[in-house]
């Protein structure tokens, strides 16, 4: 067994959270043999209900569970950590957009990038998946100066994965003979999924489909999935969002495949024409535990119209927020 690690995790007696903490505590996040002390943020209204996941956990007596810290001062729950996974926010409802939730949610994510700015590892390793995800990391990261900003990532794995399995029943095939999807830009109703590069049991995904399923089926059918599972469940998706985060994190610390790319939104370096410094879902491969972003993929015209929406909408979030952000 390697030393433990600390891993916060906000948003702990939510349902995204209820779903989370068992698997990471697990040992599915980080491996069998990185054992974990996590650090569980609520809010205080929320804390009793935080005592009962705390008790189950301690009784689940997992081999990789090192200790739980369960609070409600931020201070606290980011002091020493390796790993941050801000869900803690609301979840939108019915006919709302996630940017709908900027106003309720964005207020959230300044303190804790300071939190995380004074008291986190220099190298944490911070997801954020509270909605609007992409901007609301850039809101942390804004607020986080002596931090590199490359440590804060939002999570774009759930559009991925959803993506692998709406391919993956088309073709017939196991979503693990797919390779090369990628989930451009925000993690929003303008996200870009693209299947250019995607291959199917080796062979170019958009020579198994025909394009009017590809563009009017699987494009849309992924941007709404959030939504139609608001409208199937009456809350929006929790163990799939919480499955995802652990595959993100397991992927930017333990490294993705050899000939594969995963999908994750990061601050954008210029790379593809693409703003600097919005937090955008790029195709990325991840080795020692840092991540690099594809490049020199080829980009046509369909592509270019619909990655271009996406920055579009990110930089007016990102214009809507700026008060948000520390003084420099
Ligand atoms: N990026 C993605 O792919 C996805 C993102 N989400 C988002 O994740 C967020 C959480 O979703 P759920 O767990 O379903 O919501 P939930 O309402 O079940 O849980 C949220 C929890 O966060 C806590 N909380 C609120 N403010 C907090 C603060 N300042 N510090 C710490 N905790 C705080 C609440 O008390 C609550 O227990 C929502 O914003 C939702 O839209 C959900 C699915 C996918
Ligand atoms: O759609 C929502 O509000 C929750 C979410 O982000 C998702 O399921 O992708």
């Amino acid at each position: 067994m390697k030393a433990p690690v600390r891993v916060a995790v906000t948003g702990a007696a939510g349902q995204i959270g209820y779903a989370l903490l068992f698997r990471i505590a697990a040992g599915d996040m980080l491996g069998p043999d990185q054992p974990v002390i996590l650090h569980l943020l609520e809010i205080t209204p929320a804390l009793p209900a935080l005592q009962g996941v705390v008790m189950e956990l301690n009784d689940c007596a997992f081999p990789t569970l090192a200790g739980v810290v369960a609070t409600d001062d931020v201070n606290v729950a980011f002091k020493d950590v390796d790993y941050a996974l801000l869900v803690g926010a609301r979840p939108r409802g019915p006919g709302m957009e996630r940017k709908d939730l900027l106003e309720a949610n964005g207020a959230i994510f300044g303190p804790q990038g300071k939190a995380l700015n004074d008291h986190a590892k220099r190298d944490v390793k911070v997801l954020v998946v509270g909605n609007p995800a992409n901007t609301n990391a850039l809101i942390a990261q804004q607020n986080a100066p002596d931090l590199d900003p490359k440590c804060f990532t939002a999570m774009v794995r759930l559009d991925h994965n959803r993506a692998l399995s709406q391919l993956a029943e088309k073709t017939g095939k196991h979503t693990t003979e797919i390779k090369k999807v990628t989930i451009w830009g925000n993690h929003s109703s303008t996200q870009y999924p693209d299947l250019h590069h995607a291959t199917v049991d080796g062979k170019p995904a958009l020579t198994l489909v025909d394009q009017a399923w590809y563009e009017n089926d699987f494009i849309p059918t992924v941007q709404q999935r959030g939504a139609a599972i608001i409208k199937a469940r009456g809350a929006s998706s929790a163990a799939s969002a919480a499955s995802a985060a652990i595959d993100h994190m397991r992927s930017w610390a333990l490294g993705t495949e050899e000939g594969n790319w995963v999908s994750m939104g990061i601050p954008s370096d210029g790379s593809y024409g693409i703003a600097p410094g919005v937090i955008y879902g790029y195709p990325v491969t991840c080795k020692d535990g840092r991540y690099t972003i594809v490049q020199g993929l080829e980009i046509g015209e369909f592509s270019r119209g619909r990655m271009d929406a996406t920055d579009k909408e990110l930089r007016e979030e990102r214009g809507g927020v700026e008060h948000l952000f520390a003084k420099k």
